[in-house]
């Protein structure tokens, strides 16, 4: 099923506009929202799951028009927003068996194959046993989407869930979501271009509420092919080379030298080395290309 976005808008009572005019359509599979913080990630991601209300626009989920008929999209979504709340001291497989209890599934034996089924898609099996309190970051975050999964949604919304967790955890989340997102719409958002580049096959960069690029990883790097330029500088020049070269990023190296990145249509200087394009490359000249010039 088809999410498409027209014209979205969202100022905040603060005056933020958070959603600038936004058009964008995501089908099914792993979709990116890659932006930086206070893009409108967020934002965006709550008006979806018909948390907030925009100012205008229309957002429609395969037929079901998601502003006039929340009740409906709220039927095929599972939402799992940045951070939630505190559990209580109950092992996964009863809080799940309570969930899905509240969720109307009345036989015992169902409600024990349903469990079963999500834990085992979340990897949280073995530890179905153990207070979802206890549990750590990655675990709350798959318990989460254990969760929603009950509902067996067709839409599933994920705000930033890598945040903070370390990188065994990170894996083990993303694959968790590779495999949900097999056979259903998954908008997954993230200031992490790797989490992008392992997860999806659709991405969209965000920035200041408007959609900067929507592409595919591959698609992105492939189109800046032969535009990448590295050099290896004193740490001092870096400013120098700012501001000859457009710079998207500095890597220290070990003895204290930095490797820039630099974007140009032509080798810069003989110094330069030409490099393969990264989605990191990608991702910062869209931002740098969105930065206001100034007069
Ligand atoms: N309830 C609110 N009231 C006023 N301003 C808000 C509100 N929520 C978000 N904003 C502002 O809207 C802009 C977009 O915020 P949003 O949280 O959607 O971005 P984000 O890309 O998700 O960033 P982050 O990764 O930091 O969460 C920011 O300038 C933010 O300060």
């Amino acid at each position: 099923m088809k999410l498409t976005i027209k014209d979205l808008t969202k100022t905040y009572k603060n005056g933020v506009k958070a959603i600038d005019n936004l058009n964008l359509e995501i089908g099914t599979g792993m979709f990116g929202l890659l932006g930086p913080n206070g893009a409108g990630k967020s934002s965006l991601m709550r008006t979806i799951a018909t948390l907030q209300s925009p100012d205008s626009g229309s957002i429609e989920f395969g037929d079901i028009n998601v502003l006039d008929d929340k009740m409906a999209l709220r039927k095929v979504l599972g939402y799992l927003p940045q951070s939630f709340g505190v559990y209580p001291k109950m092992s996964a497989e009863k809080l799940l068996d309570y969930f899905a209890t509240l969720k109307g599934v009345k036989l015992k034996s169902d409600r024990a194959a349903l469990v079963k089924e999500v834990l085992e898609i979340t990897n949280l099996y073995d530890v179905r046993k153990k207070h979802v309190a206890g549990y750590s970051g990655g675990m709350k975050q798959r318990f989460g989407i254990a969760q929603l999964l009950l509902n067996n949604p067709k839409l599933i919304i994920v705000d930033e869930p890598t945040a903070g967790l370390d990188p065994a955890e990170r894996h083990r989340f993303l694959n968790v979501l590779r495999e949900v997102g097999t056979n259903c719409t998954v908008i997954f958002s993230t200031h992490i271009v790797d989490d992008v580049k392992e997860l999806c096959n659709e991405m969209a960069i965000l920035n200041g509420g408007r959609i900067l690029q929507h592409t595919t990883p591959t698609e992105a790097t492939s189109e800046i092919e032969g535009q990448i330029w590295t050099k290896i500088i004193e740490r001092d020049d870096l400013e120098t080379n700012e501001a000859s070269y457009n710079v998207l990023s500095s890597n220290y190296n070990q003895d204290n030298t930095l490797n820039i990145r630099v974007h140009a249509l032509e080798k810069p200087a003989d110094d330069f080395i030409s490099a393969s394009p990264q989605l990191d490359d990608v991702y910062f000249i869209a931002l740098k290309q969105d930065e206001p010039t100034l007069a």
